[in-house]
């Protein structure tokens, strides 16, 4: 299908992204609200970053799952790329986090499950999404999880090319020093990222926070201390996860059959969570 900026009412700007801005826009013909992100070319290329918004496309446009981010399609124009997404009511996830600081076990436990869902659907297509963090998730208007942000995705099993920036925080002992036999690594890392998550969603920080220095030593250790007020039962999952053999983590079956998201997300089972007013947001 054709798609080309005339076909679209552009709405507000939803924020800034890594390469351009998102905004809220409506396809003229048939109402369908969406968000457009742009991306410049020239940036892109700056960054030599085309290889990732390709494989970013080519990815996220076959994926269909309920807590993935949809791509609907793109198009071009001579200075910028456009790509016409899901839009996702509730915004990023990590905005939530700050804001509340760190979530109740409930809650914590509903979006983790939704995040071992969406990275079962992904393992299972040989996709590993290698950027699991708060920053690339964004909540749908119910409340529901939606990873985004395929940039960083490849398909297993893969040898990193691109250069690290931003947070190490995220990654995984074998992202970080080359132990793996020819320093390859497999869909295991997104298993380390999701034990981060569910740290982070508990604590309100990521558990191996500090310098650049210490972070890469403070995970090449796997050295977090889980604080007193985190339970049992979560403890169990996040200590399951950030496992320094890839091959020693907890499988993503396993881990939607924790205890601790058990506890939370079987309909009716003793779950302490407020009852749900149905509120005006
Ligand atoms: C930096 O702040 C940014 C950046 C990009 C998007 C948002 C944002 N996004 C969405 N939804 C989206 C975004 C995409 C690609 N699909 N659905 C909703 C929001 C609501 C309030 C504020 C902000 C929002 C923020």
């Amino acid at each position: 299908k054709q798609f080309h900026l005339g076909m679209f009412e552009i709405g507000r700007p939803l924020g800034k992204g890594k390469f351009g801005r998102v905004y809220l826009a409506r396809e003229r013909s048939t109402g369908f609200v969406c968000a457009l992100k742009t991306l410049y070319k020239a940036e892109l290329q700056s960054c030599r970053a085309e290889g990732q918004v390709r494989r970013e496309v080519e990815i996220q446009s076959n994926l269909r799952h309920p807590n993935i981010l949809k791509l609907y399609g793109h198009f071009h124009d001579s200075k910028r790329i456009f790509l016409i997404l899901e839009f996702a009511g509730k915004g990023e996830l990590y905005k939530h986090l700050r804001r509340e600081n760190r979530f109740p076990e409930w809650k914590a436990a509903q979006y983790i499950a939704q995040c071992a869902a969406a990275l079962r659907y992904l393992h299972r297509k040989h996709v590993i999404h290698r950027d699991i963090k708060p920053e690339n998730i964004l909540l749908g208007i119910h409340g529901e999880i939606k990873i985004a942000d395929f940039g960083w995705s490849v398909h297993a099993p893969s040898r990193r090319r691109q250069t690290l920036c931003g947070t190490l925080d995220y990654l995984p002992p074998e992202m970080i020093v080359r132990t793996g036999k020819d320093g390859s690594y497999n869909e295991k890392v997104d298993l380390w990222s999701l034990g981060v998550l569910t740290y982070e969603f508990l604590v309100g920080e990521a558990p191996f926070e500090d310098t650049k220095a210490m972070t890469e030593r403070r995970i090449a250790r796997a050295d977090m201390t889980i604080p007193s007020f985190v339970s049992p039962e979560a403890r169990d999952l996040i200590k399951r996860l950030l496992v320094l053999d890839p091959e020693k983590r907890l499988p993503l079956e396993d881990v939607e059959q924790h205890p601790w998201i058990l506890k939370h997300c079987v309909k009716g089972s003793r779950t302490g969570k407020p009852e749900q007013k149905s509120r005006r947001d």
